[in-house]
């Protein structure tokens, strides 16, 4: 993976190292009767990893949602980079340098690697201005994909559609589709899922390399292993309440978190 190529990937968009990238304050997302997500505080400082976990149904990826902004907040704020970001649309928070990837793979299976990936960088762009981009925008998209494959090791697959490739190849380029956009934030809705050990280390080595050129990240992920190793600070979630958060060995040893997981789910791996 290309840590030299740091210098050329969106360090216009980085954040200065422990500035404050992203807070919520207080945000309450409510189904009618349903409090999925409910008095949340988090503060996600740049250039680091941090992991959501909680037993089914403890509102990550509501609380994903709100921080892609594709449900409206019951109440709170959100402050991206130090503005106001509860009332943007979610079209355009990757122009702003928010990225994410799902949870389920969604890749254009027909597409090559490339193509794909140059979706992402793409929709960096301002809404609406891909279709009259000039030469010299397109050189520029060229370049941002290139070094998006380049970081997440699919050097040699541009030409391939993504079917060819195994699953933990496909989550790469999913990745690579996000870093395309050359985000300040990277949100990961269980990048390791269905994933065996080999492609779930790899990932986990992916992750850390782009920390090292500066990407904050926030992971949601049920391996508490995977979160425990990948992760610089855990939040943890129960009913859509944080019942803790801090570093993760302590996180996870915390009674609260122990009963969320050994209570509802009888998980002993906690
Ligand atoms: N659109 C919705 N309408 C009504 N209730 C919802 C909606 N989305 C989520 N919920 C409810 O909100 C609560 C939190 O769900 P959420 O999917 O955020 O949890 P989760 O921790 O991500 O779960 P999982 O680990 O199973 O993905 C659950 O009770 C869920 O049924």
């Amino acid at each position: 993976m290309a840590a030299s190529t740091a210098a050329t990937t969106g360090d216009e968009r980085r954040a200065e190292p422990e500035a404050t990238v992203l807070r919520a304050d207080d945000v309450a997302v409510h189904f009618g009767g349903v409090k999925a997500v409910d008095g949340v505080s988090i503060t996600l400082t740049a250039g680091r990893i941090f992991g959501v976990l909680g037993p089914n149904g403890s509102g990550k990826s509501t609380l994903l949602a709100a921080l892609t902004r594709l449900v409206p907040l019951t109440r709170g704020r959100l402050e991206f980079q130090g503005k106001p970001y509860d009332t943007v649309r979610p079209h355009t928070i990757a122009a702003r340098g928010v990225a994410r990837t799902f949870q389920t793979v969604r890749i254009l299976p027909g597409r090559t690697v490339f193509d794909n990936v140059a979706l992402g960088a793409e929709s960096a762009g301002r809404p609406g201005s891909i279709g009259r981009a000039g030469k010299a925008e397109r050189g520029r998209v060229r370049q941002r994909v290139r070094t998006a494959i380049e970081r997440t090791g699919l050097s040699g697959k541009e030409r391939h559609r993504p079917d060819e490739l195994s699953y933990g190849y496909q989550r790469r380029v999913e990745i690579a589709r996000a870093i395309a956009s050359e985000p300040t934030l990277l949100l990961l809705d269980e990048p390791t899922a269905g994933m065996n050990r080999q492609e779930r280390d790899d990932i986990t080595g992916l992750l850390d390399d782009l920390r090292g050129e500066g990407l904050t990240q926030l992971l949601i992920e049920h391996d508490v292993q995977m979160m425990v190793e990948a992760c610089d600070h855990l939040f943890a979630m129960n009913f859509g309440e944080l019942i803790a958060d801090g570093e993760p060995e302590s996180v996870v040893r915390h009674p609260a978190v122990q009963e969320a997981y050994l209570g509802t789910q009888g998980r002993a791996h906690a």
